[in-house]
């Protein structure tokens, strides 16, 4: 018997709270769960919405029935140690801070630009996170998925379709464990840890929910400079707004709703469109 909770408050369970209610949330937690669930979801029809943290997600208001499949039970890692080098295999649910406190303690490379991410294994291996001109697939070695059939698949890297927040599981497959390589370091990765987040909250509005980034950078320019100058930056429709200290961060400011944010994402769409002649493309995932 699978874990599963009725009538779930979706906005519990992304960052930026907005959202009305789940009928039934899923808590997989083994690798044949994910299977039987893959099953469902191919008998019923229903396409699997997996969770991870949430703060790359907004959900419509009003009840949802989909099916939704959490990843917050799956936390399992562990981690091999070599001379030079150390290997963490996670599991989906498994959280940044939980990778963060590993490459402290071990003083780890690789990993330290990522550090501030607020994000889950599979939900930014998904999306290929990436912050501060890294991105999760530098570290990455391998991913075990189940596909759309329900069979376990292990890719490595480099059978894997991936670029600019963009993978081949925004397509299909759910992502159950994940392979990162980081090598040991000379230099102090709890102290340039420290920093970066300092750096992330001097320029991100870190202090009020939010869903990050709203918007991809398109080639060459960034998202946040093109809202600035389109004259959005601190725009409100009711409780939902573009941040004061970052354009691209869409903040709820208390009792922020769905149709606020749509409202808002389509003003911007549209000035961005008319300013300067370029399509903005979401970054966040709108469940509706
Ligand atoms: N750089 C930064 O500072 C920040 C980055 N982020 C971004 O948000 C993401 C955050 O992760 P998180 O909050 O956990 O994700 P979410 O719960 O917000 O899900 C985000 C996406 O990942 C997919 N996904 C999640 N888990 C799985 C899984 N196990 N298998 C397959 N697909 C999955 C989802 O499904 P589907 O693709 O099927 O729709 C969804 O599109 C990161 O990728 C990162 O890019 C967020 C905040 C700040
Ligand atoms: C937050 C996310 O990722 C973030 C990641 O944290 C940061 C840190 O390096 O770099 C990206 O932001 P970004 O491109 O907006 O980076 P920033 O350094 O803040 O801004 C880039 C440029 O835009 C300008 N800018 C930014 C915000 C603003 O209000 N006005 C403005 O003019 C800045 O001056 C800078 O020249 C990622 N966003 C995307 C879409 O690639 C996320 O994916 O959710």
């Amino acid at each position: 018997m699978i874990d599963y909770e009725e009538n779930v408050d979706l906005s519990k369970l992304c960052t930026i709270r907005i959202g009305g209610t789940a009928k039934r949330v899923y808590f997989p937690k083994s690798v044949e769960d994910i299977i039987q669930l893959l099953k469902i979801s191919q008998d019923s029809g229903k396409k699997i919405i997996p969770l991870g943290v949430g703060s790359n997600t907004v959900f419509r208001d009003g009840i949802l029935d989909h099916l939704f499949v959490s990843t917050s039970k799956l936390k399992r890692y562990e981690i091999e140690r070599s001379e030079d080098h150390a290997v963490i295999t996670a599991e989906a649910g498994v959280s940044f801070k939980t990778l963060v406190s590993l490459v402290k303690r071990y003083n780890l490379e690789g990993f330290e630009n990522l550090s501030g991410i607020p994000a889950s294994v599979g939900g930014a291996v998904a999306m290929n996170a990436g912050a501060f001109g890294s991105e999760i697939f530098d570290i990455v070695e391998q991913v075990e998925w189940i596909d759309s059939e329900g069979k376990l698949t292990v890719s490595s890297k480099d059978e894997i379709d991936y670029g600019y927040r963009y993978t081949q599981f925004q397509k299909e497959g759910f992502i159950y464990r994940v392979k990162i390589k980081l090598r040991k370091s000379k230099r102090n990765i709890p102290q340039i840890i420290k920093e970066h987040l300092k750096e992330r909250n001097i320029k991100q509005p870190l202090d009020l929910p939010t869903s990050g980034s709203t918007f991809k950078n398109p080639d060459g320019i960034s998202a946040g400079y093109l809202l600035d100058k389109a004259g959005l930056k601190g725009f409100r429709v009711g409780d939902v707004g573009f941040s004061e200290k970052h354009a691209n961060f869409t903040v709820n400011y208390g009792h922020g709703s769905y149709d606020q944010l749509k409202k808002l994402l389509e003003t911007a769409e549209k000035l961005v469109g008319e300013y300067f002649g370029i399509k903005l493309e979401k970054e966040i995932r709108i469940v509706e």
